[in-house]
């Protein structure tokens, strides 16, 4: 395997793709074996990229053969590190944040809400599937106690950067933020920001672009 430092974004952006397509195929579709074009066939990514792609990270499938699917999921799974399921927190029990711990399918990408915190009072000791909201005072306990790297921000943005500073203080190494804003966190923790409202900003900017032309009959 090259350097992990080498390896283009784009490449790691396209493996978690690649394990959702060849999960599917192994699980539901009972497919043994999947040759480069149809994997990126399924995915609009033309073979020669899947094989790079692939190929950054070693040596897989045959060449006129292709690739065993289960062998494969399992060797990507292993390289994004879904093979086992890692617990996060998910600070903000409102409206996303219930949706994101009722979702059930989080496990098959490797993870999974363990707890989930609020500040509310009224919130606090509520359940959630099965989590019961704690209060986010006990954010460096639950943290620490249970190894937990990962957590989950679903509060309004104007206390986001202080949910991330604690999460920070108490061991979080990686955040998933929902909340639309930046927040600075030092070097070695990673954010992925998930704004959902720009991809409906760019549907929309399309379909007034599109009215734009019709009123001009073009
Ligand atoms: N609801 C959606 O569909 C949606 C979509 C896109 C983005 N978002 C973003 O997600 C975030 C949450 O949205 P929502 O609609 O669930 O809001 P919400 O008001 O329903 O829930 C926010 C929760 O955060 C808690 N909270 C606030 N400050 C806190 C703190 N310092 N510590 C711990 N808990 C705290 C509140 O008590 C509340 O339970 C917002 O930043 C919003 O912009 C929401």
């Amino acid at each position: 395997m090259k350097n992990r430092e080498n390896i283009p974004k784009a490449t790691i952006e396209r493996l978690p793709l690649y394990y959702r397509c060849l999960d599917k195929m192994d699980t539901f579709e009972d497919v043994e074996v999947v040759s480069s074009k149809d994997l990126g066939g399924k995915l609009d990514i033309p073979s020669t990229q899947v094989r790079k792609d692939l190929s950054y990270y070693g040596e897989f499938g045959r060449r006129g053969v292709g690739y065993n699917v289960n062998e494969l999921k399992k060797s990507v799974g292993k390289i994004l590190g879904v093979d086992r399921v890692w617990p996060a927190i998910l600070v903000g029990a409102g409206n996303l944040g219930r949706a994101l711990v009722n979702y059930k399918s989080f496990a098959m990408m490797g993870f999974e809400i363990a707890h989930v915190l609020d500040n509310d009072l009224d919130k606090i000791g509520n359940v959630i599937n099965d989590r019961e909201v704690k209060s986010a005072q006990d954010m460096e306990k639950i943290v620490k106690e249970n190894d937990i790297k990962l957590g989950v921000i679903a509060v309004p943005s104007s206390a986001a950067q202080e949910v991330a500073d604690q999460m920070i203080e108490a061991g979080i190494k990686a955040i998933w933020n929902f909340a639309p804003t930046r927040l600075y966190v030092p070097d070695e923790v990673e954010v992925k920001n998930e704004d959902l409202a720009v991809g409906i900003v760019s549907l929309i900017y399309h379909l007034s672009w599109q009215e734009e032309m019709e009123a001009k009959g073009e």
